[in-house]
């Protein structure tokens, strides 16, 4: 009976390497699929610890979080390679702009993570149920980006909590994944959050994931991550005036750390060669 069993795990085992070997797009769709299977096995795990240890809805559950995130890269091959973690040493709250590829994002953010950070995400991701419910005990802040007038009501509400309970806040501007080996325009949010709380910004870049990743093509394979914490840009004195300009300095310098850390003339450097 139980060799019976064994006999067909190793069949299905068999037919699965079969299929990715054949079929770029099973291979695709497995990788990601394994990938949701653990963030709901994560969080699975966190939950109880984090109910257990901190009693509910505190980013002090972050650090549970973290070390379980941290485990996932060796699964798919990812290597992360930090450089400049030292910027994250600010006194007090702070606002991490980052760039945003993928759902794996969450893997390289949950790597360099400080302490008593938090994350802005779309309402919609807390009902995905205990995946759902593990952001919303490590205190996630959910945004509606269909309608701008409450997600400015929160992220007004975030600019005075995050100073009265000193925590950072981890925005990404670009406000969607976005795997085009670009960058898209910035939305204003994290930069009138930065100006109305009148903390610093520090920008975190992370390399293209084009040469591993890419979900038009079905690619998924093992590859290297480069990450570098940029200089903290100082807001104090800086008023609701000054957000664009805030946003364009962020854009520029995040996009030329960009294409070097992807080893890529920017395509403006290029334009210039030529
Ligand atoms: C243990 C195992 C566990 C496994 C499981 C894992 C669990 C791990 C736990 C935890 C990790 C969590 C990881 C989560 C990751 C999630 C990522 C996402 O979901 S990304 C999408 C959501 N994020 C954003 O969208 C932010 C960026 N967006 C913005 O900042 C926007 O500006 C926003 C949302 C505030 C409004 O967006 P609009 O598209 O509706 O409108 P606009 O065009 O940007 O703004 C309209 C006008 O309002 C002004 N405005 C914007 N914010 C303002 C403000 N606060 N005050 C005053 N004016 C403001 C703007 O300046 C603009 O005006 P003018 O065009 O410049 O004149
Ligand atoms: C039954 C539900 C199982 C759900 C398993 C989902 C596991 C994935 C958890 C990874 C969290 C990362 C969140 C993320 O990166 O979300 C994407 C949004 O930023 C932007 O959304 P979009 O590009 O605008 O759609």
């Amino acid at each position: 009976m139980e060799l019976g069993w064994l006999l067909w795990g190793a069949a299905v085992l068999l037919l699965l390497h079969f299929l990715t070997e054949l079929s770029p797009a099973v291979n695709f769709a497995l990788r990601l699929g394994w990938y949701c299977v653990l963030c709901v096995m994560g969080s699975l795990l966190a939950a109880p610890a984090c109910l257990l240890l901190n009693g509910g809805r505190t980013v002090r559950n972050m650090r549970i979080i973290k070390n379980v995130v941290k485990t996932f890269k060796y699964f798919f091959g990812l290597r992360f390679e930090v450089k400049r973690l030292e910027n994250f040493e600010v006194e007090g709250p702070a606002i991490i702009v980052s760039n945003h590829q993928s759902i794996l994002d969450m893997m390289g953010l949950m790597e360099v993570l400080p302490d008593n950070c938090v994350q802005v995400a779309k309402r919609e991701l807390m009902y995905t149920g205990c995946v759902g419910l593990i952001m919303y005990l490590g205190g996630v802040i959910f945004i509606n980006r269909k309608s701008t007038t409450s997600a400015k009501m929160v992220m007004t509400e975030v600019a005075k909590t995050m100073v009265a309970e000193n925590v950072k806040v981890w925005v990404y501007p670009e406000g969607t994944r976005n795997c085009t080996g670009d960058f898209l325009p910035f939305k204003k949010g994290a930069f009138h959050l930065a100006i109305q709380a009148q903390v610093p910004v520090i920008p975190v870049v992370y390399s293209s994931f084009t040469t591993f990743y890419n979900p038009k093509t079905k690619l998924f394979t093992s590859g290297k991550i480069k990450v570098e914490v940029l200089p903290p840009i100082e807001t104090k004195g800086l008023t609701s005036d000054d957000v664009s300009d805030l946003a364009d300095r962020c854009f520029h310098t995040m996009r030329e750390t960009f294409f070097m850390l992807s080893g890529r003339p920017s395509p403006s450097e290029a334009k210039d060669s030529s």
